[in-house]
């Protein structure tokens, strides 16, 4: 592999060039075929796994252990914080994002966070946060990402192993578009009912409602949004199981809310900025809204406004 990409930030090189070289390794299994049969197994979490989440988790810790750079690895298959070294900066994976989507043939991906500084679960938050976003497993192999403050897309050229990573310039673009389940609408919270029927509504026919988009891939998703912009939900639901939603605080929704942001978007849980949010457990849920600026303050402004 080659990849022509230089961080901004300190002794972060080793670690893009070994989250880089798993995603290759993973990407190789998948178009192989490899792995995509359910496993015997289940995640820290009790998900069902496929077999690739289990190749994928381990070549992202096996590239991860040779950097003396990083601290800790977290993983979405594993249950806590994995001591590699000393070093300043722990990495946080979902190694196979969209597993059940890998499936059927949607593209899936993997999602990673580096924090610095982390010792204890809760110092995985969107203040400590460096570098986040996630790599695409699909017609190609691509990378978006966030390094401090600038944005990246990488694509792999298959033909010569190398990566070409370029800049993304001119901010998060702007598109009517909502990514979201409606699977658990009746049992949403009602202020959220009300917002999304407001999202659809054709206003008498004046105003073109929002169109729906959904991979239930989140990075299939999330590519859609740093490609075209819009709005990425998942909510939380009165139902068991989802009363804090779906999906991952620590790698899932902070390194796309630090992407998103570095874009010029923003996050919110309802309340507050995904970035904001206190971290109590490395495997703890969250209602995620992530997208346009203008779109999330009116979903704040929904949900505060609710009688
Ligand atoms: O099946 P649902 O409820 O549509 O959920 C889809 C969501 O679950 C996810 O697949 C996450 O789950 P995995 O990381 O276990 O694959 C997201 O990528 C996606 O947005
Ligand atoms: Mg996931």
């Amino acid at each position: 592999m080659s990849l022509n990409f230089k961080s901004q930030l300190q002794n972060l090189d080793g670690i893009y060039a070994a989250l880089f070289s798993a995603a290759e390794i993973i990407y190789a299994e998948l178009k192989k075929g490899a792995g995509l049969k359910f496993a015997t197994s289940s995640n820290e979490s009790g998900d069902d796994q496929i077999e690739l989440d289990v190749i994928a988790d381990e070549a992202f810790f096996d590239a991860l252990k040779r950097d003396g750079n990083v601290r800790y690895v977290v993983s979405e298959e594993r249950p806590g914080l994995n001591k590699v070294s000393d070093g300043r900066y722990s990495v946080a994976l979902d190694p196979l994002d969209g597993s059940k989507s890998a499936l059927v043939g949607i593209p899936s991906g993997a999602i990673f966070g580096v924090f610095e500084n982390a010792e204890v679960a809760k110092d995985f938050n969107g203040k400590n946060i460096v570098s986040g976003g996630f790599f695409v497993f699909g017609m190609n192999l691509e990378a978006y990402f966030a390094d401090g403050d600038k944005v990246y897309k990488g694509i792999f050229n298959q033909d010569t192993s190398e990566w070409k990573v370029l800049p993304i310039e001119g901010g998060l673009p702007s598109a009517d578009v909502l990514a979201i389940n409606g699977q658990n609408q009746m049992v949403w919270d009602a202020w959220l009912q009300a917002h999304y029927a407001d999202l659809l509504d054709t206003h008498n026919g004046t105003t073109k409602p929002h169109n729906m988009r959904w991979y239930a891939s989140m990075v299939s998703d999330m590519k859609r949004m740093v490609l075209q912009g819009g709005l990425f939900v998942y909510p939380r639901a009165n139902i068991k199981g989802y009363e804090e939603g779906k999906l991952r605080l620590v790698y899932e929704a902070i390194p796309m809310a630090f992407l998103i942001a570095a874009m010029g978007g923003s996050s919110t849980d309802g309340d507050q900025s995904l970035l904001d949010l206190p971290v109590e457990t490395l495997h703890q849920k969250t209602a995620v809204f992530i997208g346009e600026k203008s779109k999330i303050e009116r979903v704040e402004a929904a949900k505060r406004n609710h009688a």
